[in-house]
């Protein structure tokens, strides 16, 4: 007898009927609860929702409608036929989901319960209007970068501008929601520039704001720079207690050079020791902005932030764009997302981009097909189109990570335009050796690194290789910080574990025999008083002499009063010398370095004997020396001594004697030979490592 098998659920004819029923609703949620209710939740938490009278939003990501009704399905059902009355096409979706009919064809609505909004059946065309960005003309936009000393609150304020806005939810989880990296986690500073599109409703005009959030420590000032060509304006952010500081200044004129305008917003004025007028008497006379355009606020505590979305509004310009011109688009930043390859954040300066068209790339000249453009919210959203003068993503089939540079222009196929002038690449000030671990990983960090550069552009590679090490690269770091994120992000991100060897800075040489160069320590340049209470001096310093703990002492001397800012000045002549270790007379060229000839001698001892601590004991006596030129200025000595393996053989079994001297030794292959000394590759990482610490 044959059984027959009761029908699958999406066998079940789905009810189609028009006023929601609650069988209806019953099938509908007891079929696809989890996926309902998170779409719910971006439904409700779209800013576009927001803006309807009567749903405000609610802290799980609900709106009102969702949480006030007893019933969960008649608040499904009152959701969804809101939505349907408002005109938002969202609408459709539950509905697709409520039917199955995303397996099928959409679904027919019949009339609305007479209490609620009259409803319309959308096609998917007007589905999309609600992500169709030409709402948003070119005067309802305004692009700013957030920017500031370290500390001073830049991100804070971004959590509540993108609260105000309705774009993330008032929770206690969501802090410094922008940082979205492990390391900017972990660290607690802002690394990486991020941008967020927020809707705002001003007046009765539905304004588009990008906001870029940006890092403040001085090492990813590149990330500034970067971001300002996205932006017309900036939120110059001063802590109401700390006053100017170093990086205030940077990126006050990093803003001025590129004629944004610049809002004043003294933050922290909730703190006790909190002096805004201070610190608004110091903007005026350090940056000529007259102290009543300073805004006062309390980015922690949300006081005043309105008077910010405010002053974005009102003072900011819309950028200067033609919508009918063909296409320009400026790529500031990218990333690698291995499956849908290079997502490239671009800003638009002419014309229009939507799925489906070509494009060039005005750097490889090769073409592609637009996959998807949207808008960072703060997580990506997909949308029709993206227009002049609005910020957003594309994605459009790059593969490969060389295809996507940043400062590049898109135009569209058989449309080419003038390519917009790109970016300054960034000048490294620190270089390292990085080698991986074992020789074997060498391919895969070699992928992870290419990836890693392509989201933070200001870092150089060239192919290096070591006796000791193998093959690896050089890299070039805008500082000491930078360095040690970018490995962070490494080992984080790509799970990649590498030997980074000392940093160093470049040196110009001229090779000659019998010149000494005068030594030149750090040379005052100017000071200017902010000030009763506050001087900005400035030095001319050996690069050598700041990069590695400068930054630290001076902030423990001055006990944390004291902030820093460095450029490059060029090269400058110094007492410097070349100093070799040397193992039995031979030169080890892994550990080379220049130095600064009063430091020599300290940094000869530390190596010689970090050396010595290394090295096994062989079988003749080893002389560890750190020599410049042919004096030698330190030196430590291993003793002589003979391991025998087979010392607790006595006698008998010839395959347990073989066996041993088998395995010394395979020990032996992964030594390096220098001279007749063997040493391990430990050794070296373990004298680098004393030498990054020096
Ligand atoms: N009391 C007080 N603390 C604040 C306020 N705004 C920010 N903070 C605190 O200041 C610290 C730094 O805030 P962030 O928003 O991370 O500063 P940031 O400028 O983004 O930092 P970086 O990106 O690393 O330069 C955090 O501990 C915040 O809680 C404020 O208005 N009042």
């Amino acid at each position: 007898m044959s059984r027959r098998r009761a029908p699958c659920r999406r066998q079940q004819a789905a009810p189609r009927c028009g006023a929601p029923s609650g069988c209806f609703w019953s099938w509908y949620l007891s079929r696809a609860t989890r996926g309902l209710l998170s779409s719910l939740h971006r439904v409700c938490l779209s800013p576009v929702h927001r803006t309807l009278p009567g749903v405000p939003l609610k802290t799980n990501g609900l709106c009102c409608c969702c949480l006030s009704v007893p019933s969960p399905d008649a608040s499904v059902a009152r959701v969804m036929w809101t939505l349907v009355g408002r005109g938002w096409g969202c609408a459709r979706t539950l509905a697709r989901w409520a039917t199955g009919a995303a397996l099928g064809p959409a679904p027919t609505f019949g009339a609305a319960p007479e209490s609620w909004p009259t409803c319309r059946v959308y096609s998917s065309a007007e589905f999309k209007e609600k992500l169709d960005m030409s709402r948003f003309p070119v005067e309802n936009i305004r692009n700013f970068s957030i920017v500031a000393h370290v500390d001073h609150g830049k991100s804070t304020l971004a959590d509540r501008l993108l609260e105000l806005t309705g774009t993330i939810d008032k929770t206690k989880n969501n802090k410094q929601v922008l940082d979205k990296l492990q390391v900017e986690r972990e660290r607690g500073i802002t690394v990486k520039a991020q941008t967020a599109s927020l809707f705002h409703n001003c007046e009765g005009k539905q304004y588009l704001l990008n906001l870029i959030d940006t890092p403040g420590h001085v090492d990813f000032s590149y990330e500034v720079s970067r971001s300002l060509s996205a932006c017309q304006g900036v939120l110059l952010v001063v802590d109401a207690n700390e006053g100017i500081q170093a990086q205030t200044v940077a990126n006050f004129f990093l803003a001025f050079e590129a004629q944004l305008s610049v809002i004043p917003v003294i933050n922290k004025i909730d703190l006790k020791n909190a002096d805004p007028e201070r610190v608004e008497n110091q903007i005026e006379k350090v940056f000529d902005i007259p102290s009543d355009e300073c805004i006062k606020i309390s980015a922690k505590l949300g006081t005043n932030v309105e008077s910010v979305l405010q002053a974005v509004i009102e003072r900011i310009p819309p950028p200067k764009v033609h919508r009918k011109n063909p296409l320009r688009a400026l790529v500031f930043d990218s990333t690698f997302d291995q499956y849908r390859g290079v997502i490239a954040n671009v800003a638009l300066f002419d014309g229009v981009v939507s799925k489906g068209d070509k494009i060039v790339s005005a750097h490889t000249q090769k073409t592609y097909e637009v996959n998807e453009v949207g808008v960072l919210n703060p997580n990506e959203q997909p949308t029709h189109k993206l227009y002049a003068g609005q910020v957003g993503y594309l994605i459009a089939g790059m593969k490969n990570v060389t295809e996507a540079q940043i400062g590049d222009t898109l135009y569209l196929h058989k449309q080419p335009v003038e390519p917009l002038p790109g970016f300054k690449s960034a000048k490294p000030m620190v270089f390292a050796g990085m080698y991986p671990i074992d020789q074997s990983e060498y391919n895969n960090l070699k992928s992870a690194i290419e990836k890693l550069t392509l989201n933070d552009s200001s870092v150089t590679v060239h192919r290096d290789s070591s006796l000791a090490l193998g093959a690896g690269w050089r890299l070039g770091f805008l500082g000491l910080l930078h360095m040690e994120v970018f490995n962070q992000r490494l080992e984080q991100e790509y799970n990649a574990s590498v030997i980074l060897t000392t940093p160093t800075v470049p040196y110009k040489a001229v090779l000659s025999s019998s010149k000494l160069i005068k030594a030149r320590r750090a040379v005052q340049k100017n000071m200017i008083f902010i000030d009763q209470n506050r001087v900005m001096l400035k030095y001319l310093f050996p690069l050598n002499e700041i990069v590695v703990d400068f930054y630290d002492s001076l902030k423990s001397l001055s006990s944390g009063y004291a902030s820093f800012d460095y450029e490059d000045a060029g090269y400058q002549t110094a007492e410097l010398v070349k100093m070799d270790i040397l193992l039995n007379g031979n030169t080890v060229e892994e550990l080379v370095t220049v130095v600064h000839k009063d430091k020599a001698h300290s940094i000869g001892k530390a190596i010689c004997e970090r050396l010595k601590d290394s090295l096994p004991r062989q079988l003749f006596e080893i002389a560890i020396q750190a020599a410049i030129g042919s004096k030698i200025i330190a030196r430590e000595t291993v003793k002589a001594y003979r391991k025998n393996v087979l010392a607790k053989c006595y006698g008998g079994d010839i395959t347990r004697k073989m066996k041993l001297l088998k395995r010394q030794a395979e020990g032996k292959k992964k030594l390096r030979k220098i001279g007749n000394v063997e040493v391990p590759k430990d050794a070296f990482i373990k004298v680098l490592k004393t030498q990054s610490s020096k």
